[in-house]
């Protein structure tokens, strides 16, 4: 047993009596996200109502998660945090750094070679400090939390944007940047703005090709990439009780790419179940007692639109399989339309790559339904005109699966089993092509599908879908092939038609162990060593603490046009390898952002030798002359990823300010915490009065302060000036912070 059953004895033993106190405190009905948050504030003497949407509240959660490409930069700013043991339970997982390429053996030697200094810097960190360490192999880290920690009325936060994949064992899980992990890990207040309340209703119940993955890609459609940005979508109605634990979990996972603060279920029958099966029986017991304090109140699922600042409603048994894309992850189409938008838009019509796995879509149930689909096409003498790459979520699921047959059943079509790993959602994917430059279309059960991100071609178009979607495309080899009403030619010369998936919930015979990959922390206070000369790590140095002036005269460095996420801003991939050395990823800054004066992505007009550049190049100049500059973007500025290095890059390449139309909530924390301006338009039009040579000064910053508005003076080249209002959302703490050069400064 791998999680801390002490602390969640008291956890449970404690909650319904805080739960009571909230009730007289607050004196009305309380959601499942109320509930849980309120039994996790920081300071439980002075209760409030919070209002959501705008107070700052401090929290005081259970747990800590990050992934070995979050955790070098996380572990690096813990080591300068003066602690010598982790205040709350914290885990380390091995997951983003094994490039997928041959198979899950040959990648995983690969990749222990290759990222030996790394992880040997992440296990010997986690064991001096008390950290659990899942080792390469052992899987995406939300599976592994799924399966070992996540629990019931908890609240955990992570240093990837899909930790509220816990939301499908009832859990708030929220992903955050390497500062806000050190927070909780020194065990001080974590700040979070309350957030507002989206409640999905869900009724009727799945059937047919539908998927859970299918709500969510749905609600996409609904919400947008920004809809949910400083929200909580909490689920409810009689639908949820159909869904199993990881069926929820997926949904709450992909909630993440409508900019959720995190996604929540009741809890129910089918936690338990999943608990059960995952060796965690007084879990299950333990919430099962207080279970009314795990689901939101009956007058609260009664009257939701008094409770909820929005209600969606979603009938799961008229729900049909969605196909989201390209390019981003809200382009939803229904399966029933989308042959029409293949041949209306001229995406590349053949389908050539099928990619199953991911931590949105990776549990035995996601692979047993995708299998059946296998079996069928030995049955029916089709063939696979696709090739299939599938990523198990945990050797524990790897192993199962193994077992009952399954992985045979991918092989036996011509799939490549790769490691338990992200591989290739994240860019580790070393891909085989004939030819770059020829507009392609893969079809994968990720949550992401913007440009270049699975693997780095500008002409790949990625479309998201479930993991039974994915199998029959890979099937057909045709993205308008629609596995509903569409037959395929046999090798007989039949037209045979797929039948519907079919699969089990959990093994039946229960899962096997796995060898699991997990190190306990030995606390043995050895130094840590990083070798001054070391390319994939370097010590942090603080950042300079603000001169006290305005910031006057800054060249523009990029005014990005369009959708511009954390993957624009630093690239995954090939980049990973330098995700502990400021200074190396620093290379990569913006350089997938579109140059809203060319169209262009990486170049950038440079005033100081009036040529075009990179942009890292560029900002490299300007702070080698002691310029500071600034970045100008447009809606959901950082969508995506909770990757702090995008922050930390302008930090240090002395970009002082983003100045966009609006932000995505995790990236916004991480430029507060690492010292930058995060500054929106007052007026989003006066964003096209921004010229290419134009000088940008930030005036008024002597009375920085919470709801007063700055000025920013645009100085054109023919000597004429513009001035307009910009906004912000800094409360007293956090113009400290941009004081005192970041928030691990004014510690
Ligand atoms: O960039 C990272 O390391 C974290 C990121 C990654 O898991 C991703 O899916 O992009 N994420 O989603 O937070
Ligand atoms: S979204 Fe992809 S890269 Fe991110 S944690 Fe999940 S599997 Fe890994």
């Amino acid at each position: 047993m791998v999680y801390d059953l002490a602390m969640l004895k008291a956890f449970y033993t404690l909650y319904e009596g805080k739960i009571e106190r909230i009730r007289t405190i607050l004196q009305r009905p309380l959601t499942l996200a109320e509930k849980i948050l309120y039994a996790h504030l920081y300071d439980e003497k002075n209760v409030k109502d919070y209002k959501r949407g705008e107070d700052y509240v401090n929290f005081r959660p259970d747990r800590v998660a990050m992934q070995d490409a979050t955790a070098q930069m996380a572990l690096l700013q813990f080591m300068n945090a003066g602690r010598d043991e982790v205040a709350v339970p914290s885990t380390v997982h091995c997951d983003h750094l094994i490039q997928a390429y041959k198979g899950a053996k040959e990648d995983i030697a690969t990749a222990t070679k290759t990222n030996e200094e790394v992880y040997n810097f992440l296990r010997d960190v986690s064991s001096r400090y008390g950290i659990g360490f899942w080792q390469p192999g052992a899987g995406i880290i939300h599976q592994v939390v799924l399966e070992n920690y996540a629990f019931p009325g908890g609240m955990m936060v992570g240093t990837d944007s899909h930790t509220p994949n816990a939301g499908g064992l009832g859990m708030v899980a929220i992903g955050v940047g390497g500062a806000d992990a050190v927070d909780v890990m020194t065990g001080m207040e974590w700040e979070l703005k309350m957030p507002r309340l989206i409640g999905v209703r869900l009724t009727g119940k799945l059937n047919g090709w539908a998927a859970p993955k299918d709500v969510i890609l749905k609600l996409a459609g609904i919400l947008t990439v920004k809809g949910g940005t400083n929200a909580i979508i909490e689920y409810f109605g009689p639908g949820t009780a159909s869904l199993s634990a990881t069926g929820k979990a997926t949904i709450c996972n992909m909630g993440a790419e409508v900019g959720a603060t995190t996604s929540l279920f009741p809890y129910d029958e089918r936690m338990a179940a999943y608990l059960k099966a995952t060796g965690r029986v007084e879990v299950a017991d333990m919430a099962t007692a207080v279970a009314e304090g795990l689901r939101a109140d009956d007058e609260v699922v009664a009257n939701p639109e008094k409770y909820y600042d929005r209600i969606i409603d979603i009938d799961l048994s008229t729900l049909e399989p969605y196909i989201n894309g390209p390019f981003t992850p809200d382009a939803a189409t229904p399966v029933s339309e989308f042959a029409e938008k293949v041949l209306k838009n001229g995406y590349p019509r053949k389908m050539e790559v099928g990619l199953i796995g991911s931590c949105t879509n990776s549990s035995y149930q996601d692979l047993s339904r995708a299998v059946s689909l296998a079996h069928q096409v030995t049955e029916k003498r089709l063939y696979a005109a696709a090739p299939l790459i599938v990523n198990p979520g945990s050797e524990r699921i790897r192993a199962t699966a193994e077992r009952d047959g399954m992985i045979d059943a991918f092989e036996k079509i011509g799939a490549t089993i790769m490691a338990n790993a992200c591989g290739p959602c994240i860019g580790q994917w070393k891909r085989v092509t004939d030819d770059p430059t020829r507009k392609n279309s893969i079809v994968t059960s990720f949550n992401r599908n913007f440009a270049k991100r699975a693997d780095g071609n500008p002409n790949t178009y990625a479309f998201v879908a479930s993991p039974e979607l994915t199998m029959a495309l890979t099937i057909a080899g045709d993205l308008c092939f629609n596995p509903l009403k569409d037959t395929l030619l046999n090798a007989d010369g039949e037209q045979v038609k797929l039948s519907e998936p079919t699969g089990e919930e959990l093994p039946p015979e229960g899962f096997t162990a796995g060898s699991e990959g997990y190190i306990a922390p030995s606390h043995a206070k050895t130094d840590i060593a990083v070798a001054p000369q070391s390319q994939r790590l370097q010590l942090l140095a603080p950042f300079p603490a603000w001169d006290g002036e305005d910031l006057l005269n800054m060249p523009l460095l990029i005014k990005t046009q369009g959708k511009c996420t954390t993957d624009h801003i630093s690239m995954a991939g090939p980049w990973l390898r330098f995700r502990g050395h400021l200074e190396n990823i620093s290379d990569n800054m913006l350089m997938g952002a579109v140059n809203a004066f060319n169209g262009e992505t990486n170049k950038v007009w440079n005033r100081s030798t009036n040529t075009y550049g990179t942009v890292s190049g560029t900002a490299k100049l300007y702070k080698s002359e002691g310029i500071p500059s600034i970045v100008v973007a447009e809606e959901n500025y950082g969508e995506g990823s909770s990757r702090e290095h995008a922050a930390m890059e302008p930090r240090f390449l002395n970009v002082r300010v983003i100045l966009a139309k609006s932000f995505a909530r995790i990236h916004e924390t991480n430029l507060k915490k690492q010292g930058m301006l995060a500054l929106t338009f007052t007026d989003k039009a006066d964003y096209d009065k921004i010229r290419e040579h134009d000088l940008l000064s930030v005036v008024g910053l002597k009375d920085f302060a919470p709801g007063r508005n700055l000025k920013v003076v645009l100085h054109h080249e023919d000597g004429s000036k513009e001035s307009f209002e910009v906004q912000h959302t800094y409360n007293e703490q956090q113009i400290g912070w941009f004081r005192a050069g970041s928030a691990l400064n004014a510690r």
